[in-house]
């Protein structure tokens, strides 16, 4: 299984998950998040992060310019857009990225993934009418397509505690945590990361 933090803000937050066995990392281009950081701050952490660790930067509906400049700034393997943005808005940037889907009810989850054929996978987020991300809220894990033919990683009110029966019901290629293994917003707890680490990777 395998597993990304988001949101990570301090460079020892960084090599904590990575030393806790952290296949991606996500920092969170997004002003209005607790988690937001700017692009120095992502310069640092990603001089500090192992090659082999995926470094995620995420947007929400963000004006083209802005990825542009987190792409000069910051060597980001994975674009991960987290608002309404459409494909040819996603493509533009010619790197791999994922969409991700908040799962409002009702939402045809196979028809939004058609809308983006060129996405590397999504991620299935719980849906809050107010705040984007990061909410720390779940979702009805049944609702996750199998077979889809695209990587899905699960999102939303993870935890050490519930992450084993999410993925045992959703059944994703990864999983993704944010708020479940902090101790503030913003401020990753090293024992949170590592025992979500443990419970997501069954050992
Ligand atoms: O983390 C944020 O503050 C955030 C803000 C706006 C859009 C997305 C955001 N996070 C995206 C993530 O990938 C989170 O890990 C995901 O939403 C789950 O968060 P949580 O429920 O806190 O684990």
């Amino acid at each position: 299984m395998q597993v990304k933090i988001c949101g990570i803000t301090r460079v020892e937050d960084a090599l904590g998950a990575v030393d806790a066995g952290a296949d991606a990392l996500g920092l969170v281009f997004y002003k209005a998040s607790p988690r937001y950081i700017g692009f120095q701050t992502a310069a640092a952490i990603a001089a500090a992060v192992p090659p082999f660790v995926i470094l995620t930067g995420l947007f929400v509906d963000a004006a083209q310019s802005e990825v542009d400049q987190a792409l000069e700034c910051v060597p980001l393997n994975l674009l991960q857009f987290h608002g309404e943005e459409g494909a040819r808005y996603c493509e533009q940037f010619r790197r791999p990225y994922i969409k991700a889907l908040r799962m409002r009810e009702g939402l045809d989850v196979s028809a939004a993934m058609a809308q983006h054929p060129r996405a590397r996978g999504f991620l299935l987020d719980a849906y809050c009418p107010s705040v984007p991300g990061g909410t720390g809220a779940t979702f009805d894990w049944d609702r996750v397509p199998q077979n889809s033919g695209c990587p899905i990683v699960l999102a939303g009110g993870l935890k050490a505690e519930n992450v084993a029966a999410a993925i045992a019901a959703a059944r994703p290629q990864g999983v993704d945590v944010s708020g479940g293994v902090e101790q503030s917003p913003g401020l990753k707890d090293p024992r949170k990361v590592s025992a979500f680490i443990r419970a997501a990777k069954g050992h």
